[in-house]
């Protein structure tokens, strides 16, 4: 397939337009299980998604100026982020955790960056500056390794980290992004006091995976943005 599929361009028809001032437009996408699992026991990267939603998922990055996950998932899974049909960017977290995620052998992010082959964009990191001398010494090797760490300005620290988050990526030329999760992420966004999600997109697979498996949280109802749903997998 050379283009988008016309039931993803016309969800994002809107995202052609300006975004607003302080963020980004975001779209929240993620699959699940039945019972609302997002991933196995103790984090276990499931395959919940099948082809087609695969596909919808890669389409989905291309259509956006970049792709946020969270540290946890970056550590858990590390991810490729990329798109077997055109480019992505990634961001991996808010917090000094993701400067981890600094050992190119291991971060598929970096190495997709460092071959240059254009399998991947140069991957950014969030972090909130911290007062423990490890931070600039853990900051300095990741982006040795070929990443680009933002840090939070003092300015935005007031505010709710996603509202923070979002206006730092937005003044850094972002206009649309993918939030694919994990766990923390998603109950994040729908539990963020300012609207801050204009698409959500969920896929559901037709398994049950129990309670030991990961799940999100919607702390409150208060989100209006319409729902949709990709179920055939
Ligand atoms: N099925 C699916 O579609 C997907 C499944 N997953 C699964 O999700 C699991 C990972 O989820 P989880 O462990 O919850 O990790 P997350 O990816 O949600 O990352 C959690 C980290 O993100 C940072 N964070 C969380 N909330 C905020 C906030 N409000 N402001 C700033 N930073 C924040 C924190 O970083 P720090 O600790 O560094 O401060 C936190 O530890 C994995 O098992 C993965 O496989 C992930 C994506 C999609
Ligand atoms: N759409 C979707 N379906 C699933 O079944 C998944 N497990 C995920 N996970 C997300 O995709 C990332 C892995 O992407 P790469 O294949 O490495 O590019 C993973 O980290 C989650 O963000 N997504």
């Amino acid at each position: 397939m050379t283009a988008a599929p016309e039931y993803l361009t016309s969800l994002l028809a809107s995202y052609a337009r300006e975004p607003p001032k302080t963020r980004p437009f975001v779209t929240l996408t993620f699959a699940q299980s039945l019972d609302g699992k997002i991933a196995g026991t103790a984090g276990k990267q499931l395959a919940l998604s099948g082809h087609e939603s695969l596909v919808m998922t890669h389409w989905l990055r291309t259509l956006h100026d970049a792709i946020l996950v969270g540290s946890g998932t970056a550590l858990n899974d590390d991810p490729q982020l990329n798109s077997a049909l055109a480019f992505t960017l990634a961001f991996l977290s808010t917090s000094k955790r993701a400067l981890d995620y600094g050992c190119p052998q291991r971060a598929k992010l970096l190495r997709n960056y460092a071959l240059g082959s254009g399998a991947g964009r140069q991957p950014w990191v969030v972090s909130r500056r911290d007062a423990d001398p490890e931070w600039e010494t853990r900051r300095q090797a990741l982006e040795k390794a070929g990443a680009r760490v933002l840090v939070l300005p003092a300015e935005l620290e007031s505010r709710s980290s996603i509202a923070a988050l979002l206006s730092l990526l937005r003044t850094e030329g972002i206009r649309s992004l993918m939030v694919e999760g994990g766990a923390q992420i998603i109950t994040a966004f729908f539990g963020a006091s300012d609207t801050c999600v204009d698409t959500v997109l969920i896929t559901t697979a037709p398994v049950l995976i129990g309670a030991s498996g990961v799940s999100y949280k919607v702390p409150e109802v208060r989100f209006t943005s319409p729902l949709f749903f990709f179920s055939p997998h």
